[in-house]
Protein backbone atom coordinates (compact mmCIF):
# COMPACT_ATOMS: atom_id res chain seq x y z
CA UNK A 1 0.00 0.00 0.00
CA UNK A 2 1.19 3.38 -0.93
CA UNK A 3 -0.42 4.74 2.25
CA UNK A 4 -0.07 2.92 5.44
CA UNK A 5 -3.84 4.72 6.44
CA UNK A 6 -5.56 4.11 3.25
CA UNK A 7 -8.35 1.57 3.13
CA UNK A 8 -8.32 -1.60 0.84
CA UNK A 9 -10.62 -0.70 -1.55
CA UNK A 10 -12.24 -3.99 -3.39
CA UNK A 11 -13.57 -5.04 -6.95
CA UNK A 12 -15.26 -8.17 -8.47
CA UNK A 13 -14.23 -8.94 -11.68
CA UNK A 14 -17.24 -10.74 -12.65
CA UNK A 15 -20.31 -11.05 -11.96
CA UNK A 16 -22.11 -14.33 -12.99
CA UNK A 17 -23.55 -16.58 -10.27
CA UNK A 18 -20.28 -17.38 -7.93
CA UNK A 19 -19.56 -14.01 -8.61
CA UNK A 20 -22.22 -12.18 -7.72
CA UNK A 21 -22.32 -14.54 -4.29
CA UNK A 22 -18.51 -13.69 -3.86
CA UNK A 23 -19.53 -9.82 -4.34
CA UNK A 24 -22.29 -10.31 -1.40
CA UNK A 25 -19.66 -12.60 0.87
CA UNK A 26 -17.08 -9.61 0.80
CA UNK A 27 -20.18 -6.48 0.91
CA UNK A 28 -20.86 -8.04 4.55
CA UNK A 29 -17.25 -8.03 5.40
CA UNK A 30 -16.43 -4.74 4.17
CA UNK A 31 -19.34 -2.76 5.82
CA UNK A 32 -18.02 -4.13 9.02
CA UNK A 33 -14.05 -4.03 8.63
CA UNK A 34 -12.63 -1.18 9.14
CA UNK A 35 -9.36 -1.99 7.11
CA UNK A 36 -11.96 -1.84 4.06
CA UNK A 37 -13.80 0.80 2.02
CA UNK A 38 -17.18 -0.19 2.24
CA UNK A 39 -18.05 0.51 -1.32
CA UNK A 40 -17.44 -3.01 -3.22
CA UNK A 41 -17.45 -2.55 -7.17
CA UNK A 42 -18.84 -5.12 -9.06
CA UNK A 43 -17.73 -5.50 -13.47
CA UNK A 44 -20.46 -6.80 -15.42
CA UNK A 45 -20.05 -8.15 -18.60
CA UNK A 46 -23.34 -5.96 -20.05
CA UNK A 47 -26.14 -7.68 -21.48
CA UNK A 48 -29.86 -6.28 -22.09
CA UNK A 49 -32.57 -8.19 -20.49
CA UNK A 50 -35.29 -10.00 -22.37
CA UNK A 51 -37.23 -6.68 -20.59
CA UNK A 52 -35.20 -4.13 -22.63
CA UNK A 53 -33.20 -3.17 -19.35
CA UNK A 54 -29.60 -3.46 -18.77
CA UNK A 55 -28.40 -6.13 -16.56
CA UNK A 56 -25.97 -3.32 -14.53
CA UNK A 57 -28.25 -1.05 -14.43
CA UNK A 58 -31.14 -3.42 -13.03
CA UNK A 59 -28.33 -4.70 -10.56
CA UNK A 60 -28.28 -1.02 -9.10
CA UNK A 61 -31.73 -0.43 -9.04
CA UNK A 62 -32.85 -3.88 -7.29
CA UNK A 63 -29.97 -4.63 -5.67
CA UNK A 64 -30.05 -8.08 -6.98
CA UNK A 65 -28.26 -9.66 -9.95
CA UNK A 66 -31.86 -10.45 -11.04
CA UNK A 67 -30.35 -13.15 -14.39
CA UNK A 68 -27.48 -15.06 -12.53
CA UNK A 69 -28.68 -14.87 -8.94
CA UNK A 70 -32.01 -14.13 -8.88
CA UNK A 71 -33.69 -13.98 -5.23
CA UNK A 72 -30.73 -12.95 -3.25
CA UNK A 73 -29.86 -9.38 -2.32
CA UNK A 74 -26.38 -8.34 -2.38
CA UNK A 75 -25.48 -5.62 -0.15
CA UNK A 76 -26.30 -1.81 -0.80
CA UNK A 77 -22.64 -1.12 -1.35
CA UNK A 78 -22.08 -3.08 -3.97
CA UNK A 79 -22.19 -1.49 -7.28
CA UNK A 80 -22.74 -2.87 -10.22
CA UNK A 81 -19.70 -1.21 -13.34
CA UNK A 82 -20.32 -2.05 -17.03
CA UNK A 83 -17.05 -0.24 -17.56
CA UNK A 84 -14.08 -2.62 -16.57
CA UNK A 85 -11.47 0.45 -16.24
CA UNK A 86 -13.59 2.33 -14.57
CA UNK A 87 -14.64 -0.91 -12.05
CA UNK A 88 -10.99 -1.08 -11.06
CA UNK A 89 -9.88 2.33 -10.55
CA UNK A 90 -7.94 3.05 -6.95
CA UNK A 91 -8.88 -0.41 -6.45
CA UNK A 92 -5.98 -2.70 -4.79
CA UNK A 93 -7.75 -5.70 -4.27
CA UNK A 94 -8.86 -7.62 -7.48
CA UNK A 95 -11.23 -10.33 -7.14
CA UNK A 96 -11.27 -12.64 -10.56
CA UNK A 97 -14.46 -14.65 -10.88
CA UNK A 98 -15.40 -15.07 -14.64
CA UNK A 99 -15.53 -18.25 -16.80
CA UNK A 100 -11.36 -19.13 -17.41
CA UNK A 101 -11.99 -18.50 -21.09
CA UNK A 102 -12.51 -14.93 -20.68
CA UNK A 103 -10.04 -14.11 -18.54
CA UNK A 104 -6.93 -13.48 -20.38
CA UNK A 105 -9.28 -10.88 -22.94
CA UNK A 106 -10.31 -9.28 -19.71
CA UNK A 107 -6.13 -8.87 -18.33
CA UNK A 108 -4.68 -7.64 -21.59
CA UNK A 109 -7.61 -4.63 -21.57
CA UNK A 110 -6.31 -4.35 -17.66
CA UNK A 111 -2.70 -4.03 -18.61
CA UNK A 112 -1.70 -0.92 -17.60
CA UNK A 113 -4.67 0.07 -15.60
CA UNK A 114 -4.40 -1.11 -12.45
CA UNK A 115 -3.15 0.17 -9.72
CA UNK A 116 1.13 -1.14 -9.45
CA UNK A 117 0.74 -1.82 -5.52
CA UNK A 118 -2.44 -4.21 -6.31
CA UNK A 119 -3.04 -7.75 -5.28
CA UNK A 120 -5.34 -10.35 -6.96
CA UNK A 121 -7.03 -13.26 -6.20
CA UNK A 122 -8.47 -16.06 -8.29
CA UNK A 123 -11.92 -17.90 -7.93
CA UNK A 124 -11.36 -18.86 -11.46
CA UNK A 125 -11.48 -22.91 -12.56
CA UNK A 126 -9.61 -23.42 -15.05
CA UNK A 127 -6.38 -23.13 -17.33
CA UNK A 128 -5.13 -22.27 -20.54
CA UNK A 129 -3.04 -24.48 -22.33
CA UNK A 130 -0.11 -22.22 -24.51
CA UNK A 131 2.28 -23.64 -26.67
CA UNK A 132 5.46 -23.44 -24.15
CA UNK A 133 2.92 -25.53 -21.55
CA UNK A 134 0.04 -25.47 -19.42
CA UNK A 135 -1.05 -21.96 -17.48
CA UNK A 136 -2.96 -21.74 -14.31
CA UNK A 137 -5.31 -19.18 -14.30
CA UNK A 138 -3.48 -17.24 -11.11
CA UNK A 139 -0.43 -17.46 -13.15
CA UNK A 140 -1.92 -15.80 -16.25
CA UNK A 141 -3.05 -12.88 -14.21
CA UNK A 142 -0.06 -12.54 -11.86
CA UNK A 143 2.23 -12.38 -15.16
CA UNK A 144 -0.03 -10.01 -17.46
CA UNK A 145 -0.87 -7.68 -14.50
CA UNK A 146 2.50 -7.93 -12.50
CA UNK A 147 0.93 -8.61 -9.36
CA UNK A 148 0.30 -11.03 -6.74
CA UNK A 149 -2.44 -13.64 -7.38
CA UNK A 150 -3.65 -16.20 -4.41
CA UNK A 151 -6.78 -18.60 -5.09
CA UNK A 152 -9.47 -19.05 -3.48
CA UNK A 153 -11.15 -22.52 -4.10
CA UNK A 154 -13.68 -24.83 -2.84
CA UNK A 155 -16.66 -26.87 -1.67
CA UNK A 156 -18.75 -23.94 -2.89
CA UNK A 157 -22.02 -24.40 -5.09
CA UNK A 158 -23.04 -20.74 -5.32
CA UNK A 159 -26.46 -20.69 -4.83
CA UNK A 160 -25.88 -22.80 -1.26
CA UNK A 161 -23.40 -20.53 0.06
CA UNK A 162 -26.33 -17.47 -1.53
CA UNK A 163 -28.74 -18.58 1.09
CA UNK A 164 -25.70 -18.95 3.77
CA UNK A 165 -25.61 -22.34 4.44
CA UNK A 166 -22.52 -23.16 5.96
CA UNK A 167 -19.45 -23.94 3.56
CA UNK A 168 -15.40 -23.98 3.75
CA UNK A 169 -13.41 -23.03 1.32
CA UNK A 170 -9.42 -22.77 0.66
CA UNK A 171 -6.89 -20.22 -0.31
CA UNK A 172 -3.92 -21.16 -1.90
CA UNK A 173 -0.83 -18.62 -1.68
CA UNK A 174 2.48 -18.72 -2.28
CA UNK A 175 4.77 -16.70 -0.37
CA UNK A 176 2.19 -13.62 0.85
CA UNK A 177 1.15 -15.29 3.91
CA UNK A 178 -0.26 -11.59 5.10
CA UNK A 179 -1.82 -11.13 1.87
CA UNK A 180 -3.50 -14.55 2.26
CA UNK A 181 -4.36 -13.69 5.62
CA UNK A 182 -6.43 -10.06 4.17
CA UNK A 183 -8.10 -12.63 1.87
CA UNK A 184 -9.44 -14.83 4.81
CA UNK A 185 -10.40 -11.56 6.18
CA UNK A 186 -12.04 -10.19 2.96
CA UNK A 187 -14.04 -13.85 2.62
CA UNK A 188 -14.81 -15.18 5.87
CA UNK A 189 -17.87 -15.10 7.57
CA UNK A 190 -19.88 -17.49 9.94
CA UNK A 191 -21.46 -19.33 7.33
CA UNK A 192 -18.21 -19.45 5.21
CA UNK A 193 -14.96 -20.60 6.63
CA UNK A 194 -11.66 -20.24 4.61
CA UNK A 195 -8.38 -21.53 5.71
CA UNK A 196 -5.21 -20.51 3.94
CA UNK A 197 -2.31 -23.29 2.82
CA UNK A 198 0.80 -22.35 0.93
CA UNK A 199 0.23 -24.49 -1.96
CA UNK A 200 -1.10 -21.81 -4.78
CA UNK A 201 -0.59 -24.94 -7.88
CA UNK A 202 -2.39 -27.78 -5.56
CA UNK A 203 -5.22 -25.74 -4.62
CA UNK A 204 -6.32 -24.41 -8.44
CA UNK A 205 -6.19 -27.77 -9.97
CA UNK A 206 -7.77 -29.51 -7.27
CA UNK A 207 -10.42 -27.01 -8.19
CA UNK A 208 -9.82 -26.92 -11.64
CA UNK A 209 -9.45 -30.31 -12.52
CA UNK A 210 -12.52 -31.99 -10.22
CA UNK A 211 -14.81 -30.71 -13.25
CA UNK A 212 -13.44 -33.02 -15.69
CA UNK A 213 -14.39 -35.68 -12.54
CA UNK A 214 -17.69 -33.87 -12.37
CA UNK A 215 -18.64 -34.39 -15.95
CA UNK A 216 -17.62 -38.12 -15.58
CA UNK A 217 -20.12 -38.19 -12.58
CA UNK A 218 -23.35 -37.01 -14.47
CA UNK A 219 -21.95 -39.36 -17.27
CA UNK A 220 -23.13 -42.41 -14.82
CA UNK A 221 -25.95 -40.47 -13.36
CA UNK A 222 -26.87 -40.48 -17.04
CA UNK A 223 -26.54 -43.96 -17.51
CA UNK A 224 -28.53 -44.83 -14.36
CA UNK A 225 -25.37 -46.87 -13.14
CA UNK A 226 -26.15 -45.98 -9.26
CA UNK A 227 -23.85 -44.78 -6.62
CA UNK A 228 -21.44 -47.44 -6.18
CA UNK A 229 -20.17 -46.72 -10.00
CA UNK A 230 -20.27 -42.75 -8.97
CA UNK A 231 -18.31 -43.32 -6.31
CA UNK A 232 -15.28 -45.70 -8.01
CA UNK A 233 -15.66 -42.68 -10.62
CA UNK A 234 -14.95 -40.00 -7.79
CA UNK A 235 -12.26 -41.98 -6.24
CA UNK A 236 -10.41 -42.63 -9.41
CA UNK A 237 -10.67 -39.04 -10.66
CA UNK A 238 -9.15 -38.46 -7.52
CA UNK A 239 -6.17 -40.44 -7.92
CA UNK A 240 -5.41 -38.79 -11.39
CA UNK A 241 -6.17 -35.49 -9.70
CA UNK A 242 -3.97 -36.01 -7.37
CA UNK A 243 -1.10 -37.69 -10.29
CA UNK A 244 -1.75 -34.80 -12.73
CA UNK A 245 -0.72 -32.51 -10.38
CA UNK A 246 2.44 -33.73 -8.83
CA UNK A 247 3.18 -34.63 -12.13
CA UNK A 248 2.66 -30.79 -13.50
CA UNK A 249 4.60 -29.30 -10.41
CA UNK A 250 6.60 -31.49 -7.94
CA UNK A 251 5.68 -29.22 -4.97
CA UNK A 252 2.05 -30.04 -4.84
CA UNK A 253 1.28 -31.60 -1.30
CA UNK A 254 -0.50 -34.11 -0.70
CA UNK A 255 -2.82 -32.41 2.11
CA UNK A 256 -4.52 -29.97 -0.12
CA UNK A 257 -6.12 -32.99 -1.47
CA UNK A 258 -7.66 -33.28 1.96
CA UNK A 259 -8.79 -29.64 2.10
CA UNK A 260 -12.00 -28.01 1.51
CA UNK A 261 -11.00 -27.86 -2.07
CA UNK A 262 -9.86 -30.81 -2.79
CA UNK A 263 -12.12 -33.95 -1.79
CA UNK A 264 -14.85 -31.96 -0.31
CA UNK A 265 -14.97 -29.84 -3.89
CA UNK A 266 -15.05 -32.90 -5.97
CA UNK A 267 -17.69 -34.38 -4.01
CA UNK A 268 -20.27 -31.28 -3.85
CA UNK A 269 -19.78 -31.03 -7.67
CA UNK A 270 -20.42 -34.44 -8.52
CA UNK A 271 -23.79 -34.08 -6.54
CA UNK A 272 -24.94 -31.00 -7.18
CA UNK A 273 -22.86 -28.83 -9.78
CA UNK A 274 -23.76 -27.40 -12.78
CA UNK A 275 -21.44 -29.96 -15.22
CA UNK A 276 -22.62 -33.15 -13.56
CA UNK A 277 -26.07 -31.85 -14.70
CA UNK A 278 -25.06 -31.00 -18.28
CA UNK A 279 -23.19 -34.34 -18.79
CA UNK A 280 -26.01 -36.51 -17.37
CA UNK A 281 -28.57 -34.26 -20.12
CA UNK A 282 -25.90 -35.62 -23.02
CA UNK A 283 -25.70 -39.05 -21.69
CA UNK A 284 -29.65 -39.78 -21.49
CA UNK A 285 -29.45 -38.13 -25.46
CA UNK A 286 -27.17 -41.01 -25.84
CA UNK A 287 -24.73 -38.29 -26.86
CA UNK A 288 -26.61 -37.19 -29.70
CA UNK A 289 -27.04 -33.79 -28.13
CA UNK A 290 -24.10 -31.72 -28.07
CA UNK A 291 -22.73 -30.31 -24.41
CA UNK A 292 -23.09 -26.52 -26.18
CA UNK A 293 -26.93 -26.44 -26.69
CA UNK A 294 -27.50 -28.65 -23.61
CA UNK A 295 -25.23 -25.80 -21.40
CA UNK A 296 -27.44 -22.91 -23.02
CA UNK A 297 -30.60 -24.73 -22.84
CA UNK A 298 -30.21 -25.81 -19.06
CA UNK A 299 -27.64 -22.88 -17.80
CA UNK A 300 -29.51 -19.78 -19.56
CA UNK A 301 -26.12 -18.10 -19.51
CA UNK A 302 -23.81 -19.50 -17.07
CA UNK A 303 -21.11 -21.64 -18.40
CA UNK A 304 -19.74 -25.01 -18.01
CA UNK A 305 -15.91 -25.17 -17.33
CA UNK A 306 -15.56 -28.82 -17.00
CA UNK A 307 -15.76 -29.88 -20.90
CA UNK A 308 -12.88 -27.16 -22.02
CA UNK A 309 -11.00 -28.14 -19.67
CA UNK A 310 -10.85 -31.70 -20.33
CA UNK A 311 -9.59 -30.43 -23.47
CA UNK A 312 -7.16 -28.19 -22.23
CA UNK A 313 -5.93 -31.51 -19.84
CA UNK A 314 -5.86 -33.72 -23.22
CA UNK A 315 -3.81 -31.70 -24.85
CA UNK A 316 -1.22 -31.80 -22.05
CA UNK A 317 -1.66 -35.53 -21.88
CA UNK A 318 -1.35 -35.58 -25.47
CA UNK A 319 1.41 -33.59 -26.11
CA UNK A 320 3.55 -35.30 -23.26
CA UNK A 321 2.53 -38.68 -24.24
CA UNK A 322 0.99 -39.25 -20.49
CA UNK A 323 -2.81 -40.42 -21.71
CA UNK A 324 -2.20 -43.92 -21.01
CA UNK A 325 -1.49 -42.91 -17.31
CA UNK A 326 -4.77 -40.85 -17.21
CA UNK A 327 -7.77 -42.99 -18.59
CA UNK A 328 -10.58 -41.04 -16.97
CA UNK A 329 -9.42 -37.46 -18.10
CA UNK A 330 -8.69 -38.85 -21.50
CA UNK A 331 -12.03 -40.94 -22.04
CA UNK A 332 -14.10 -37.83 -20.58
CA UNK A 333 -12.38 -35.86 -23.78
CA UNK A 334 -12.94 -38.32 -26.00
CA UNK A 335 -16.64 -38.43 -25.33
CA UNK A 336 -17.44 -34.94 -24.88
CA UNK A 337 -16.04 -34.89 -28.64
CA UNK A 338 -17.94 -37.97 -29.63
CA UNK A 339 -15.03 -39.93 -30.46
CA UNK A 340 -16.19 -42.50 -27.78
CA UNK A 341 -20.09 -42.91 -26.48
CA UNK A 342 -21.06 -42.13 -23.12
CA UNK A 343 -20.83 -45.63 -22.11
CA UNK A 344 -17.39 -45.58 -22.52
CA UNK A 345 -16.98 -43.76 -18.76
CA UNK A 346 -17.79 -47.44 -17.53
CA UNK A 347 -15.58 -49.81 -19.30
CA UNK A 348 -13.38 -50.36 -16.77
CA UNK A 349 -11.00 -53.27 -18.46
CA UNK A 350 -9.12 -50.60 -20.27
CA UNK A 351 -9.51 -48.61 -16.93
CA UNK A 352 -8.20 -51.12 -14.46
CA UNK A 353 -5.21 -51.35 -16.87
CA UNK A 354 -3.79 -48.54 -17.07
CA UNK A 355 -4.62 -47.83 -13.65
CA UNK A 356 -1.79 -50.16 -12.71
CA UNK A 357 0.39 -48.16 -15.11
CA UNK A 358 -0.27 -45.07 -13.53
CA UNK A 359 0.67 -46.57 -10.20
CA UNK A 360 3.80 -47.67 -11.52
CA UNK A 361 4.62 -44.34 -13.17
CA UNK A 362 4.21 -42.22 -10.49
CA UNK A 363 4.52 -42.01 -6.28
CA UNK A 364 0.93 -42.19 -5.52
CA UNK A 365 1.72 -43.71 -1.50
N1 LIG B 1 -21.27 -21.11 -9.84
C1 LIG B 1 -20.65 -21.81 -8.90
O1 LIG B 1 -21.29 -22.50 -8.10
C2 LIG B 1 -19.17 -21.75 -8.80
C3 LIG B 1 -18.36 -21.30 -9.82
N2 LIG B 1 -17.02 -21.27 -9.68
C4 LIG B 1 -16.13 -20.81 -10.75
O2 LIG B 1 -16.23 -19.40 -10.86
C5 LIG B 1 -15.98 -18.99 -12.20
C6 LIG B 1 -17.09 -18.06 -12.64
O3 LIG B 1 -18.30 -18.75 -12.55
P1 LIG B 1 -19.72 -18.04 -12.32
O4 LIG B 1 -19.57 -16.78 -11.57
O5 LIG B 1 -20.61 -19.10 -11.77
O6 LIG B 1 -20.14 -17.62 -13.79
P2 LIG B 1 -21.36 -18.15 -14.69
O7 LIG B 1 -21.22 -19.55 -15.08
O8 LIG B 1 -22.61 -17.74 -14.04
O9 LIG B 1 -20.98 -17.41 -16.07
C7 LIG B 1 -21.59 -16.47 -16.71
C8 LIG B 1 -20.81 -15.18 -16.63
O10 LIG B 1 -19.96 -15.04 -17.78
C9 LIG B 1 -20.15 -13.73 -18.31
N3 LIG B 1 -19.76 -13.67 -19.71
C10 LIG B 1 -20.40 -14.18 -20.79
N4 LIG B 1 -19.71 -13.86 -21.91
C11 LIG B 1 -18.62 -13.16 -21.51
C12 LIG B 1 -17.53 -12.57 -22.20
N5 LIG B 1 -17.40 -12.66 -23.52
N6 LIG B 1 -16.59 -11.92 -21.48
C13 LIG B 1 -16.67 -11.84 -20.14
N7 LIG B 1 -17.70 -12.38 -19.42
C14 LIG B 1 -18.65 -13.03 -20.11
C15 LIG B 1 -21.63 -13.49 -18.06
O11 LIG B 1 -21.93 -12.14 -18.15
C16 LIG B 1 -21.76 -14.01 -16.64
O12 LIG B 1 -21.37 -13.06 -15.72
C17 LIG B 1 -15.85 -20.27 -13.01
O13 LIG B 1 -14.50 -20.59 -13.21
C18 LIG B 1 -16.49 -21.33 -12.12
O14 LIG B 1 -15.94 -22.62 -12.32
C19 LIG B 1 -16.41 -21.64 -8.52
C20 LIG B 1 -17.15 -22.06 -7.45
C21 LIG B 1 -18.57 -22.16 -7.51
O1 LIG C 1 -17.17 -25.30 -8.50
C1 LIG C 1 -18.28 -25.52 -8.10
C2 LIG C 1 -18.58 -25.87 -6.70
O2 LIG C 1 -17.48 -25.71 -5.86
C3 LIG C 1 -19.43 -25.46 -9.02
O3 LIG C 1 -19.33 -26.49 -9.95
P1 LIG C 1 -20.20 -26.44 -11.27
O4 LIG C 1 -19.61 -25.41 -12.17
O5 LIG C 1 -20.16 -27.84 -11.84
O6 LIG C 1 -21.60 -26.07 -10.83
Amino acid sequence: MENAEELFRVAVIGSGNWGSVAAKLIASNTVKQSMFHDEVRMWVFEETLPNGRKLSETINQENENVKYLPGIKLGSNVVADPDLLNSVKEVNMLVFVTPHQFVEGICKRLVGNIRPDAEAISLIKGMEVKTEGPCMISKLISEMLSVNCCVLMGANIANEIAVEKFSEATIGYRQDKEAAQRWARLFSTPYFLVSAVPDVEGVELCGTLKNVVAIAAGLVDGLDMGNNTKAAIMRIGLREMKAFSKLLFSSVKDSTFFESCGVADLITTCLGGRNRRVAEAFARSGGKRSFDELETELLQGQKLQGVSTAKEVYEVLRNRGWQSLFPLFTTVHEISIGLLPPTAIVEYSEHARNLNLLQGAVQLH
